[in-house]
């Protein structure tokens, strides 16, 4: 069963205007049509400027398409009240890139993660102190961090922190822009596993965007890829992807496979699985 479907969508922004030309709008999504299941998690990728961000963002009810639907939890997002959608909007949290510049510098842990929980949950001070110390264990940090500030964390602390903050309310799904990216190659392993982990465990549904097929695969069920603004290929089983005829999958696949074509057999397509595990 879908948690999300997004039906035909389209965006475009308005350049801005300037003495010489009218402003023009750009097109950025065009019909982009997108169902992940629940428990599921749905790579996206593309290369840069295909739109990825922008349809997270659209997901998230951050930027309202100019046609389509945002179907989550069987309701449209932007056509239902206000209330309906505060009650929606809690289960469906967001992880970016880069966490120094998504947290507050001024904010210690505590109050980041405790955040999300004093806007809708009523908590007495020591249960929201119990609270923010389970999260931080679930997420391999200690309880005594909660004290520290962003600066006091190294890159993949602070994207566990992040992470914490985006599970405190019991989220259905989570969209994930670029979560990883910035994380050396063993931080972005230990942060992948304990998605994986996470989602295991809580049923959760990701929307992991990326530009990193490895990424992708590792904690993937399904892939979608985009370009131009367009999905130009889903695979329902991430393995598809090994077969897909797509130009810009082709080139995403070659992207990871070894340089000699020699080296270039089904082989290889199994150490990338086993790499990636
Ligand atoms: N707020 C905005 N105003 C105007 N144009 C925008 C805005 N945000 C994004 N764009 C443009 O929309 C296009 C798609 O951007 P988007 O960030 O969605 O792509 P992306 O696939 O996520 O790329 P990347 O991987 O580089 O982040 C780009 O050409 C970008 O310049």
């Amino acid at each position: 069963m879908s948690i999300l479907e997004v039906k035909e969508v389209s965006h475009s922004y308005g350049s801005s205007r300037s003495f010489w030309r009218a402003p023009k709008e750009v097109q950025v999504l065009s019909d982009v049509s997108l169902s992940i299941d629940e428990g599921t998690c749905m790579g996206l990728l593309g290369t840069s400027g295909a739109g990825k961000s922008t349809l997270g963002k659209v997901i998230l009810g951050l930027e309202k398409p100019q046609k389509g639907q945002v179907i989550f939890q069987g309701q449209d997002l932007y056509t239902m009240d206000t209330i309906t959608r505060k009650r929606i909007r809690r289960d469906l949290q967001v992880v970016f890139q880069d966490s120094y510049s998504s947290v507050n510098p001024r904010l210690s842990a505590e109050k980041i993660i405790g955040e999300p929980l004093e806007n809708y949950e009523r908590l007495s001070p020591a249960e929201l102190q119990r609270t923010v110390a389970h999260l931080l264990d679930m997420v391999g940090l200690n309880a005594a961090d909660m004290k520290k500030y962003p600066r006091q964390f190294s890159g993949g602390q602070l994207q566990r922190i992040s992470i914490a903050r985006a599970i405190a309310l019991k989220p259905k799904m989570i969209v994930l822009d670029e979560s990883v990216s910035s994380l050396d190659m063993v931080n972005q392993t230990n942060i992948l596993n304990l998605l994986n982990e996470l989602k295991s465990e809580y049923g959760l549904s990701y929307l992991f965007i990326t530009h990193d097929i490895r990424a992708a695969y590792t904690i993937s069920d399904a892939l979608a890829v985009m370009e131009k603004g367009k999905i130009v290929e889903v695979c329902h089983d991430k393995n598809e992807v090994f077969s897909s005829q797509q130009p810009t999958v082709k080139n995403l696949v070659a992207s990871i496979l070894p340089e000699h074509p020699r080296n270039r057999t089904l082989t290889s397509r199994a150490n990338f699985s086993a790499n990636s595990q």
